[in-house]
């Protein structure tokens, strides 16, 4: 598996703000979006385009176009929806899956309450969208839900990450042979005794919608 921790200081700046607790929710739904977009930027470096020619008022000129099949993107609800349309903005033809997970605060295992996805997924990249990969449960149970459709070409963008997260997603594919990237604005420093990645933003659903 691959990870970028993408090193800018305007995703550091925004990134800050948004772990602070004093960051009330219109400003951290702002930042979530905006940083997907700084983010979604590093992980679409591979995204398939194909060669076209356009007539410029001056002369034909030789660029690209995204290839078909368009990419899926899929947030992993709730928290993952607020990073929905940063992703949307920079690919207007993504087509959008969805998954509702929730970590069981108790045995933190994902649980599945919603798939909505394209039932053939060979050939398309994916791209994943939630905010936080604490112990990895969440993202690989996603990621395996993609590759069982067919999948073989994953990116998950998330805000932040655990070491413990990557270890699991490593530990999970490894020898499955499918290119998977982590694509995340900071690798934070552990988990605490709850799950909770420290020092973290807290919960993020919780952060993006409130306490439910
Ligand atoms: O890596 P893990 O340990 O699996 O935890 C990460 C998951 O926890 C959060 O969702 P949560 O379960 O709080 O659901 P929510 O988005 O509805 O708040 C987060 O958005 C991830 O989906
Ligand atoms: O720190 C964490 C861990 C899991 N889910 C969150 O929202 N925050
Ligand atoms: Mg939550």
């Amino acid at each position: 598996m691959e990870t970028l921790v993408v090193d800018h200081p305007l995703v550091a700046h925004k990134l800050t703000t948004l772990r602070d607790v004093r960051t009330d929710s219109p400003t951290f739904r702002r930042l979530a979006d905006e940083l997907v977009t700084l983010l979604a930027y590093e992980a679409t470096r591979d995204v398939r385009v194909a060669d076209v020619s356009v007539r410029t008022p001056v002369a034909e000129a030789h660029g690209v176009r995204m290839a078909r099949p368009y990419p899926l993107v899929v947030p992993i609800l709730r928290a993952g929806l607020g990073m929905l349309d940063g992703m949307t903005r920079l690919l207007p033809t993504a087509e959008v899956g969805f998954l509702g997970m929730i970590r069981n605060e108790s045995t933190l295992q994902a649980e599945t309450y919603a798939t909505r996805l394209p039932d053939d997924l060979s050939g398309r990249q994916c791209y994943v969208v939630d905010p936080m990969l604490a112990t990895g449960g969440t993202l690989a149970a996603a990621v395996q839900f993609l590759f069982d459709r067919g999948a073989d070409d994953v990116t998950a963008i998330c805000l932040l990450a655990a070491p413990e997260g990557l270890a699991h997603m490593d530990e999970f594919f490894a020898g499955s042979g499918k290119p998977i990237r982590v694509v995340t604005a900071a690798l934070d420093e552990r988990l605490n005794e709850n799950g909770y990645i420290v020092p973290g933003l807290g919960d993020a659903g919780d952060r993006l919608y409130g306490v439910v």
